[in-house]
């Protein structure tokens, strides 16, 4: 085992001091102007009107301080917490591998391994693979921002894990190489994980299963019920990532319908949500163990953040997933509008910006039902809260296709097998990954994602629109830029969206054209959002922000359909040339 030093608390960087650095080549931008002079910090009490924000405001999310947060997660930790008295009917040692799953609330994993042992032993492997490149294009696999957000999950999780009289062991390295170690030094007869569905994590799993088949325990530690003396620590994998349980699909998953509407219609007549699991007040005691391991800082793992100035500045762990929650549906009262938000840009209000939660497992889509039908009871039900739910959905959706279409969601041609040239142009890609490309929509964009990790819904759709289909740019570069910065980066939901926007995916209809002089005018009509990202757009006339012409970067490509002129709204209706249909407005 190799453990790094433990970091201290001070270590951790605070909020307002993230911002994900690349090499400077990446932003050979000559007309970017840094604007980091005397930023403001946006909490709850702020007032944070889209309308009249500065373009140095920072928004934390969730705009709360720590007491008030600490006091959330209790009160929602008691409020899931099992109310009857419940028994343990196991024996000896069980692991928990901690994954994509960093939380405590509603964790199978976490609940099964308690019930089948005395002991449980909690880890989370921090993996070489997660720190190397992408695939095809060897981009950062996981950038600063996303690993730092990992980092204050894991030290949430483990101050968690404590209340709850556990602990986590960090270890570095292969969960291949540390399971089976850990599984016969402690003589763990299982280890417990949240099951996973792309080829990567699949591998791992593979791995793991064939190290602790070398591992030999004694008849007195393992679990088997037969008499042989061999006996293997087993690993039990569970599902846990969706809203709706795959064992209670109404298909199999190799029937997954192939339009969403379908398989949506299909789930919410036939299927029912399964309730939060509720763990007892105590899951220890953890076994007896020295050293627990350290965290690593962002310079441990080889990375560099520079302090922000300015977007959302999202912190990590279920402290503050659940306080988000509360800000988001109870404090705020933000739900019963979310259907008329939920297109929005700018601030962080427009929509509940749980997303890099789930991706990270530290907020359980089950909690989200529960508390919106919690609200529903206790405030209103509209459109807005089952808004949310319907967008889960998609969620699971993706989550599925990925079984069903296993490795053809990253491949080119993706699960329809599309036939299409596509350009590597590195040029024109770059100008696209630094927010560079004369369009100040995409580039606001583009900004925003590689100063926060985040970008909204809205402008995904746009920016992937437009790298597929104006540039003509093969979508897995944008993909796989995607998968290095988001916070929320998760392979189904990025790669799925990726294959929909680029006209590859399973849906054929899904095929679209989003217009960027319709999609400016109908979602930033004064231009607040580009001017937020692109302060030297401040000056001019709020109409002119997003079409200023030659007062802004020359554009690197001329657009494919309609031209730049703000009045362009005639041609929307012609069919692409792709065969998609261009969309001016809402994509759902
Ligand atoms: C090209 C592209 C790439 C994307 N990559 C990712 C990704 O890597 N990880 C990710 O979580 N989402 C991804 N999305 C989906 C979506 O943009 C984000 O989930 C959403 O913007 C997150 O913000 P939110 O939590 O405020 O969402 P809300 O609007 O508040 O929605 C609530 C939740 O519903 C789910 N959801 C909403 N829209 C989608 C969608 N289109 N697909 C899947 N789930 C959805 C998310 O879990 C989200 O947190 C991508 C979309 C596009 C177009
Ligand atoms: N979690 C993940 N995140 C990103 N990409 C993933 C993930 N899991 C799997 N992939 C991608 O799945 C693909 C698997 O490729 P691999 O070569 O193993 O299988 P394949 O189907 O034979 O592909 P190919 O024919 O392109 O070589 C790769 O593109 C890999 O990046």
């Amino acid at each position: 085992m190799c453990n790094m030093a433990i970091l201290p608390s001070s270590s951790l960087l605070s909020l307002s001091q993230r911002k994900l650095i690349y090499p400077s080549s990446i932003f050979a931008c000559s007309t970017q102007i840094r604007f980091q002079l005397g930023f403001q910090i946006m909490t709850s009490t702020s007032k944070c009107e889209p309308k009249s924000v500065a373009s140095s405001t920072v928004y934390e999310v969730p705009g709360l301080d720590s007491h008030e947060m600490d006091s959330i997660a209790e009160k929602t930790f008691a409020r899931y917490s099992s109310k009857t008295e419940l028994k343990r009917n196991g024996k000896g040692i069980s692991i928990v591998w901690y994954r994509n799953d960093l939380r405590v609330l509603d964790n199978e994993a976490l609940f099964k391994a308690w019930v089948s042992s005395e002991a449980i032993l909690p880890v989370y492997c921090i993996d070489p693979r997660l720190f190397e490149t992408t695939y095809y294009f060897g981009l950062p696999k996981t950038g600063a921002l996303r690993a730092q957000f990992i980092i204050e999950c894991l030290a949430d999780l483990k101050k968690n894990l404590m209340k709850k009289g556990l602990d986590l062991l960090i270890q570095h390295g292969k969960p291949e190489d540390i399971l089976p170690s850990l599984a016969k030094a402690f003589g763990a007869h299982t280890v417990y994980a949240h099951k996973e569905t792309c080829s990567e994590e699949l591998q791992v799993e593979r791995l793991v299963v064939r190290g602790l088949r070398r591992v030999v325990l004694s008849p007195a530690q393992g679990n088997s019920t037969n008499s042989s003396s061999t006996n293997n620590p087993k690993l039990e994998l569970i599902w846990g990532s969706t809203m709706y349980h795959l064992d209670d699909l109404p298909f199999s998953v190799s029937s997954l319908p192939d339009v969403y509407t379908q398989f949506r219609k299909s789930v919410e007549a036939k299927c029912t949500i399964r309730g939060c699991i509720r763990h007892p007040k105590s899951l220890g005691p953890p076994p007896n163990i020295d050293d627990w391991g350290s965290i690593p800082s962002i310079e441990q793992l080889g990375l560099h953040l520079e302090k922000a100035t300015k977007g959302m500045l999202f912190l990590g762990g279920e402290t503050a997933a659940l306080s988000r929650v509360t800000e988001y549906f109870w404090k705020k009262d933000l739900l019963k509008t979310y259907k008329e938000t939920r297109n929005g840009m700018l601030g962080p209000d427009y929509s509940t910006k749980f997303s890099p939660w789930f991706a990270s497992g530290s907020l359980s889509p089950r909690l989200i039902y529960e508390e919106v039908k919690r609200y529903e009871k206790e405030r209103q039900a509209n459109d807005s809260t089952y808004w949310v739910l319907f967008e889960l959905i998609w969620r699971d959706y993706f989550r599925f296709l990925s079984i069903k279409y296993g490795n053809s969601l990253f491949h080119l041609g993706g699960p329809r097998k599309v036939e299409q040239g596509w350009s590597q142009e590195q040029k024109l890609f770059e100008s696209w990954r630094n927010g560079c490309t004369g369009y100040p929509l995409i580039d606001a964009n583009m900004k925003e994602l590689s100063t926060t990790g985040f970008m909204s819904n809205r402008g995904r759709q746009i920016v992937c629109s437009f790298l597929v289909r104006d540039m003509g740019i093969d979508w897995r570069m944008g993909a796989e830029w995607f998968e290095t910065c988001l916070l929320d980066y998760d392979p189904c939901s990025n790669y799925g969206n990726w294959t929909y926007g680029a006209g590859v995916g399973n849906d054929p209809r899904e095929d679209r054209y989003f217009s960027i002089p319709k999609q400016a005018q109908t979602y930033d009509p004064e231009g607040e959002y580009v001017a937020y990202w692109l302060p030297e757009l401040v000056a001019l006339p709020t109409e002119k922000r997003n079409f200023p012409g030659k007062s802004y970067i020359e554009q690197v490509v001329p657009l494919k359909f309609g031209n730049t002129n703000r009045h362009h709204n005639q041609s929307m209706a012609r069919r692409s040339k792709f065969g998609g249909r261009q969309f001016g407005a809402q994509r759902r």
